[in-house]
């Protein structure tokens, strides 16, 4: 036992310590904002299997909690966290075992496997798990976004850079010095072919697509079985360093690797493979990203509580996976999250702001307080309910399988 208060120590956007007691209360929140299950998934319907890949935060934790709570998944989540030691563990760690307790209280066997998602020796322990305990799957959710990948099949690391392509690239983005937001300009050089290629192998769809083979070879893809790979395009204001630059490319190989799957499972399995486009949000990867903090507190300047959360998203994503609405994926087999997010008078409303924003003005034109606070909140500060001159318990066991 180690109980103890816990503040925030943090480097930039960084925090070396997450709180216990507030991640467990952010997945607590995520869970109760759950619509309750539609008539078809109700008590005593088959319960079915699903395979989350990247479990314990943003996107996937939303996929992961929306699953349970709505739709009563059985199954595995991977993701890659770090436990206790002389720091506490990652925000991640402590997530995943609120989300254990709470699947457990509500009925649901689902386990949480901690490892390299990109690794042999993973995809073998999930595929024993879910031989053993599981079956197939129905349903396999994958939204990893990691900095490097070690690619099994030549042992090469990768390294993904966050690099427009071409010529560089000059953003507006924010600097947070103590209280004070400071609007400057960074310019990005632009990637090497090298730089693309490892971005590619990180970002792209290789291990989603390793992940299928995998599963298929051993029989463990169920007739009808349902993917999707979370992908994004996001603003003009943002295109040059994301969608038009290595992550852009890493997303354009996902969605290519996406309509290659779904041709094979559709043939193979009755099944398919779609991306799921959703909106910007604020996560440990996403605020990585030169100019994404000033883009998404001005989107949020624009919209409040309008933006939709990922759980929410995330809810719509499994009614269309599930079949209770009808999946609707535009030309490119891509199912829209984020049409709020792109409509062209939310656009115009941000991009207005955006050449508006100056260190004097940005605090009017942008969501800063909401945006620090979200930041401080993937590691389980700030969260609403949260005692934090309480100690809380920091040595946390990973939930048993
Ligand atoms: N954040 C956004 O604004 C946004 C918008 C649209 C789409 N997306 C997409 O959603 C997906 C997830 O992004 P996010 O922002 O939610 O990320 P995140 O950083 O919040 O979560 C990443 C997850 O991946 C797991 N992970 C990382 N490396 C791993 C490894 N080697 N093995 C196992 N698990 C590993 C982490 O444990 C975590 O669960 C990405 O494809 C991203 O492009 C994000």
């Amino acid at each position: 036992m180690s109980e103890r208060v816990i503040t925030p120590v943090n480097r930039g956007f960084l925090f070396l310590d997450a709180h216990p007691a507030g991640c467990r209360t952010t997945v607590e929140q995520m869970w109760a904002s759950v619509p309750e299950a539609p008539a078809a998934a109700a008590p005593g319907a088959r319960r079915p299997t699903a395979l989350v890949v990247g479990s314990s935060a943003g996107y996937g934790l939303a996929a992961t909690v929306a699953g349970l709570a709505r739709y009563g998944v059985r199954g595995v989540g991977v993701c890659l966290e770090k436990a206790p030691g002389r720091r506490t563990g990652t925000a991640g760690w402590y997530r995943t075992a609120a989300t254990a307790d709470l699947a457990r209280a509500a009925g649901n066997d689902f386990a949480f496997v901690n490892g390299d998602a990109f690794s042999d020796d993973v995809k073998g322990r999930v595929a024993d798990l879910l031989a053993e305990r599981y079956g197939k799957v129905d349903y396999l959710v994958y939204s990893v976004a990691a900095p490097r990948r070690t690619d099994p099949e030549t042992g090469v690391t990768h390294t993904s850079v966050l690099k427009p392509l071409g010529a560089p690239y000059s953003t507006k983005t924010l600097v947070f010095d103590g209280d004070q937001a400071e609007v400057r300009t960074v310019t990005t050089d632009p990637a090497s072919d090298a730089d693309t290629a490892h971005t590619v192998a990180v970002m792209g769809g290789a291990d989603w697509r390793r992940w299928i083979d995998h599963l298929d070879e051993a029989d463990l893809l169920a007739e009808g079985v349902s993917t999707a790979a979370l992908t994004y395009i996001g603003s003009p204001l943002t295109a040059g360093i994301y969608r038009n630059g290595t992550i852009g490319a890493a997303k354009a190989d996902l969605e290519a690797t996406a309509r290659e799957l779904n041709s094979r499972l559709a043939q193979r399995r009755g099944g398919r493979a779609v991306t799921s486009v959703n909106a910007a949000a604020v996560t440990q990867s996403s605020t990585a990203i030169p100019g994404i903090a000033l883009y998404v507190g001005l989107l949020r300047g624009v919209l409040g509580d309008a933006m939709l959360s990922p759980t929410a998203q995330l809810v719509d994503l499994w009614d269309q996976l599930t079949g209770t609405t009808d999946l609707v994926a535009d030309d490119e087999g891509r199912v829209r999250l984020d049409r709020w997010e792109l409509d062209t008078s939310v656009q115009d409303a941000v991009a207005a702001r955006w050449h508006d924003a100056t260190d004097t003005t940005v605090r009017d034109l942008a969501d800063l307080d909401w945006f620090t606070a979200e930041v401080r909140r993937l590691y389980g500060f700030d969260v609403p309910g949260v005692d934090y001159t309480a100690p809380t318990e920091t040595d946390v066991p990973w939930p048993s399988l």
